[in-house]
């Protein structure tokens, strides 16, 4: 039998829940979830098989309007990552509808939509009674011609298996593209500081997590079969390092014991993790940083 391979990108706003999509379809975590917003930087991809297909999700940063550098290197790597893909899926939620940032998403569509087959897939059914689904639908399929609709919960797995049935369908003839065992083509580096992101993430308030980064300096392979992993936190100010740090050092290290926890667990092998938070007013503007994250550094304001 002919197998076959393509890539697949989620799109739609931050929190539409693309990457809790993308791990119910790989069957592991290779992307974050959280409940706070914009925490997907870079273009992650899983791996997922089903019959003789094999169907790698690109799953993009939310698509939102772009204000700031950092913003518009991740709408460029949003759209990129669709331009880039055979089958494009939009995410929308269920409980907030057709939002202007989702009216925005439309019109972009528009211009990646050319030869590739663009899916609906109203997510989070599991908020909202069933008859408010068909009104949207409809509405979203007048404004734009959408190959299939699928009504899901990523999170409780409600028509995930469909979709992917259909995916496997919609990808072109070909070979694979990876080994049938490789859940994330991530740099284990990379893994290892959005691990360690994540954790920051869940612990810290709203906007602090968007101004700090998080980058492996060091990885050490040790003779007894762990690895020592030394990371370093920017953050653009003093007071956020008092805040990262917590009263007596509380915050971080709670923040190492988690992520450290979780990075055993992915791979398998004793880790020592070691966590440094510098000061860095301008990481937001610094090109190496962005290339860190996997994006392109744009010029301008
Ligand atoms: N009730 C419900 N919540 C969901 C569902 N899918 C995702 N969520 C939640 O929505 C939030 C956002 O999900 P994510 O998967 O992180 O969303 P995202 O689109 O990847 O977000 P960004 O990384 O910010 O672009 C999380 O708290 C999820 O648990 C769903 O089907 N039902």
């Amino acid at each position: 039998m002919s197998t076959r391979a393509g890539f697949i990108a989620l799109i739609g706003e931050p929190n539409a829940g693309k990457s809790t999509l993308l791990n119910r379809m790989v069957g592991a975590k290779v992307s974050i979830v959280t409940h706070k917003v914009q925490t997907t930087r870079t273009r992650i991809r899983g791996v997922a098989m089903e019959g003789d297909s094999q169907l790698v999700f690109v799953d993009t940063p939310g698509l939102f309007q772009p204000r700031r550098r950092l913003d518009r290197a991740m709408v460029a790597a949003a759209w990129g990552g669709a331009a880039d893909a055979d089958v494009v899926i939009l995410l929308v939620e269920a409980h907030r509808g057709i939002t202007e940032g989702v009216e925005r998403i439309l019109d972009g569509l528009q211009e990646v939509a050319q030869g590739r087959r663009v899916a609906l897939a109203v997510n989070k059914i599991d908020k909202v009674q069933s008859d408010a689904l068909l009104g949207l639908t409809r509405d979203l399929n007048d404004r734009f011609p959408f190959a299939e609709t699928y009504m899901i919960s990523a999170e409780k797995g409600y028509g995930v298996d469909d979709l992917r049935q259909w995916l496997a369908g919609e990808v072109p003839e070909g070979p694979w593209l990876y080994p049938e065992d490789q859940i994330a083509d991530l740099p284990l580096r990379m893994i290892a500081a959005e691990t360690t992101r994540e954790k920051l993430t869940l612990r810290l308030h709203q906007e602090l997590p968007y101004q700090l980064t998080v980058e492996t300096e060091n990885w050490e392979e040790r003779k007894d079969g762990s690895a020592k992993i030394d990371q370093i936190i920017y953050v653009i100010r003093d007071g956020h390092k008092g805040i990262v740090l917590g009263k007596k050092g509380e915050t971080i290290k709670a923040v190492s014991q988690a992520a450290r926890a979780d990075l055993e667990a992915f791979l398998d092998r004793k880790i020592h993790l070691f966590l440094q938070v510098k000061v860095r007013p301008n990481w937001l503007e610094e090109s190496e940083r962005y290339s860190e994250m996997g994006l392109e550094f744009k010029d301008g304001n």
